[in-house]
C-alpha cells in the first residue's frame, strides 16, 4: 500500500461516505472517477485498486498532482486496499474486460461476469456490512442482479451507475426542440441500453410540463437507442470517459444528501415489478437504495416491467451458462 497525500481533515465534518474504494482505478473510467472523488473533495480517502499496478501508481501521482493545482488536497489516495483490512464506506466497481465494440454483448456479459465472479471476495470484504457497492462495468443492471445472487451483500445496498440515459434524453429533447439541453429535465428508467424507458409523462422545459406528440416521441426514441451503435461505429476504443465520472460524483452527492436521482437499483420494494435491478428515480437513505418511483403512464408502467423481466431473464441465463462452464 502507497500512500499519496497526508491531507488535512481537522476542517471536515465527517459525511458519507468518508472513505470509498474504486476497483479498476487505473483504467478510464476508474481513474477518472477517483479524480472527480479528489478533485471535489467528496471523500476523505480513496483506495485505488486494479492488476495494473504500474498505471495504478501513475494515474495516483498524476491526480495527486492536480489536487496541488486546484489548491485542495484533503483527500488522501492510497494505492491498495485498507491495510488493517477495514471496510468501506462505498465501493466502486469500474474493472472490466477489454471493451470489443464489435464483440458480441454476450461475450461480454459473460466475460464481466467471470470478472466479478473473481472480484467477488475482495468486493464483500470492502463492503463489510454496511458499505454501498456501486457497479459500473456493463451490462450494469444484469450484473448487479447477478450480485445480489452470487453474493451475501444485502440488494438494498447495491447500486448500478445509469445517469447517462437521462443525459442523452435530455440532449435528444434539446435537439427535436431546438432548445439547449440544459432548459430540460428528464429521467429515463428501466434497462441500460435497448430497454431503456424515457419519462415522456414527467419530461419539463424551463420547469414547465412539455407534452409532445406521437412524431416527436418516434424520433427522439430512435435518437436515444441509437447511442451506442453511433458511438461503436466510431470504434474510438474508449468508453464515455468524460462524461462518466462527472455523473458518478453527481450521484455520489445525491446519495449523500439523500436527494432523488436516476440510479439501477432493486425492484424488491417496488410492488408491481418483478424482482430485478432496473434504474429508477431513488434515494439513499439508512444506508439503503430506496425507490423514488412517482406516478408514471401505464406505457412506461409496461416499459418498467419488460426491463425489469428482461435483465432477469439475462441474468439467469447468463448465470446458468456460468454455472455449467465451470
Ligand atoms: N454504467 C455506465 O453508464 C458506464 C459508462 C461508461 C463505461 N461503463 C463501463 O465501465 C467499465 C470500465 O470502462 P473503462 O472504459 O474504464 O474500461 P478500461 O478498459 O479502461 O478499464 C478497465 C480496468 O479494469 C481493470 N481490470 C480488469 N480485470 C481486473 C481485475 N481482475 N482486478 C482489478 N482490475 C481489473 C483493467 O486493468 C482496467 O484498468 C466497462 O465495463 C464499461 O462498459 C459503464
Amino acid at each position: 500500500m502507497t500512500e499519496h497525500n497526508r491531507g488535512e481533515t481537522a476542517a471536515h465534518s465527517p459525511t458519507w461516505p468518508t472513505s470509498v474504494a474504486v476497483i479498476g482505478a487505473a483504467g478510464l473510467i476508474g481513474a477518472g472517477v477517483v479524480e472527480r472523488l479528489a478533485m471535489e473533495t467528496i471523500t476523505d480517502t480513496v483506495y485505488m485498486t486494479d492488476l495494473r499496478d504500474n498505471v495504478l501508481h501513475a494515474h495516483a501521482i498524476d491526480i495527486t498532482e492536480a489536487q496541488i493545482l486546484g489548491g485542495n488536497t484533503r483527500t488522501r489516495l492510497v494505492v491498495g486496499p485498507p491495510a488493517d483490512g477495514s471496510p468501506v464506506d462505498l465501493v466502486i466497481v469500474a474493472a472490466s474486460a477489454p471493451e470489443t465494440p464489435d464483440g458480441d454483448r454476450r461475450d461480454f456479459l459473460r466475460a464481466n461476469l467471470k470478472l466479478l465472479q473473481l472480484l467477488l471476495p475482495d468486493i464483500e470484504n470492502l463492503a463489510g456490512e454496511h458499505g454501498a457497492v456501486m457497479l459500473l462495468s456493463n451490462p450494469v443492471d444484469v450484473l448487479a442482479e447477478a450480485l445480489r445472487q452470487l453474493s451475501g451483500i444485502s440488494p438494498d445496498r447495491i447500486v448500478g451507475y445509469s445517469l447517462n440515459d437521462s443525459i442523452r434524453f435530455r440532449a435528444a429533447v434539446g435537439r427535436e426542440l431546438g432548445v439547449s439541453p440544459e432548459r430540460i429535465a428528464g429521467l429515463v428508467l428501466g434497462e441500460h441500453g435497448d430497454g431503456q424507458v424515457p419519462l415522456f409523462s414527467g419530461l419539463t422545459l424551463d420547469g414547465k410540463a412539455v407534452d409532445l406528440g406521437t412524431a416527436e416521441r418516434v424520433r427522439i426514441i430512435t435518437d436515444i437507442t441509437g447511442w451506442f451503435s453511433r458511438w461503436s461505429a466510431l470504434k474510438p476504443g474508449r468508453s464515455s470517459g468524460w462524461t462518466t465520472p462527472l455523473g458518478v460524483a453527481q450521484v455520489v452527492k445525491a446519495m449523500a444528501t439523500g436527494e432523488i436521482h436516476p440510479a439501477t437499483i432493486w425492484t424488491g420494494s417496488v410492488e408491481s415489478l418483478p424482482d430485478s435491478f432496473i434504474s429508477l428515480p431513488t434515494r439513499f437513505e439508512q444506508g439503503r437504495m430506496v425507490s423514488a418511483l412517482g406516478p408514471v403512464s401505464e406505457t412506461e408502467k409496461e416499459g418498467l416491467t419488460q426491463a425489469a423481466t428482461s435483465v432477469e431473464a439475462a441474468a439467469a441465463q447468463a448465470l446458468q451458462d456460468f454455472r455449467s462452464a465451470i
